[in-house]
């Protein structure tokens, strides 16, 4: 059976067979009898040389062209662009989610990607670091708590505000079995695991003193952290990439929003 776009042809060779289907809207005008009528005769007159008004995006030339006729021939290179990479992105989510569900490939080690999971988990972070805050003695520990503590705030704040203005849906794999969720993390754009295990590892590296393997152990774990949003099948691909350079920038704004003691000093030992 042919296609309607083989009969469409076939209809408009055998009323202007002298006309390529294809071009026909851009050659002709359609007159009232439907009698197609050559216009463009001329180089002068195609609307690549034509200096008036009336080119292939004025809104007179598109009137003239029958709805189906009207097909974007140059998208921009950053059209393009973001589409091949969006389409990239979803692919390298599929494959990579290997832990999506139990019955995925990598399916038996969810249960320790989901342990990860909670490693990067907005309480356990905010509870053990005010419960470090008590414990610290020396007002240095308390200042540098307090910060990462008000790190851990503004990253929360962040975030929410980016996912509730990009409202990217989560991908179709995953299963909305997350420990404590806000509202907001319904949406995919950006892993807020990601911004706050790339923000925390920054801040213990510049902000703590810790041997040569830990340092490595913290940096493994934000990596680790950010590829269990894909592998589980919650984040796409893009999402972690931006989570993970958003929590660089937080970190940065946190060193420059520094809370020294002054700003609180009831909460240090005097
Ligand atoms: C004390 C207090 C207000 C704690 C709230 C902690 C909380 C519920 C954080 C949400 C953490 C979360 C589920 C983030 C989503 O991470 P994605 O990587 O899935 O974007």
């Amino acid at each position: 059976m042919p296609s309607p776009r083989v009969t469409r042809a076939a209809n408009a060779n055998s009323t202007n067979p002298n006309n390529r289907f294809e071009f026909m809207s851009l050659l002709t005008n359609r007159t009232s009898s439907s009698e197609p009528v050559p216009t463009r005769h001329r180089l002068s007159d195609s609307p690549v040389h034509r200096k008036d008004s009336f080119n292939s995006s004025s809104p007179a030339f598109q009137q003239q062209l029958p709805e189906e006729d009207c097909m974007k021939l140059n998208p921009s290179f950053l059209e393009i662009a973001l589409k091949s990479l969006l389409a990239i992105d979803l692919w390298l989510t599929k494959k990579l989610g290997v832990c999506a569900r139990e019955g995925s490939s990598w399916g038996s080690a969810r249960p320790l990607m989901k342990l990860v999971e909670i490693s990067g988990h907005g309480i356990p972070w905010i509870g053990g670091t005010i419960y470090c805050f008590y414990k610290s003695d020396s007002n240095a520990g308390r200042e540098v708590i307090l910060n990462l503590l008000f790190a851990l705030f503004l990253d929360l704040l962040l975030v929410a505000i980016v996912k509730g203005i990009v409202k990217r849906p989560r991908p179709m794999q995953n299963r909305m079995d997350m420990f404590a969720t806000f509202s907001v993390d319904k949406y995919s754009f950006p892993s807020g695991h990601a911004t706050r295990a790339a923000m925390v590892a920054r801040f213990m590296l510049k902000h703590l003193v810790l041997a040569v393997p830990v340092r490595i152990l913290v940096v493994l774990w934000a990596i680790v952290v950010s590829l269990s949003r894909v592998v589980l099948g919650r984040h796409n691909v893009t999402d972690v990439v931006f989570g993970f350079i958003m929590g660089h920038m937080q970190f940065t704004l946190v060193e420059h929003l520094w809370l020294s003691p002054n700003a609180l000093p009831s909460l240090f030992k005097v």
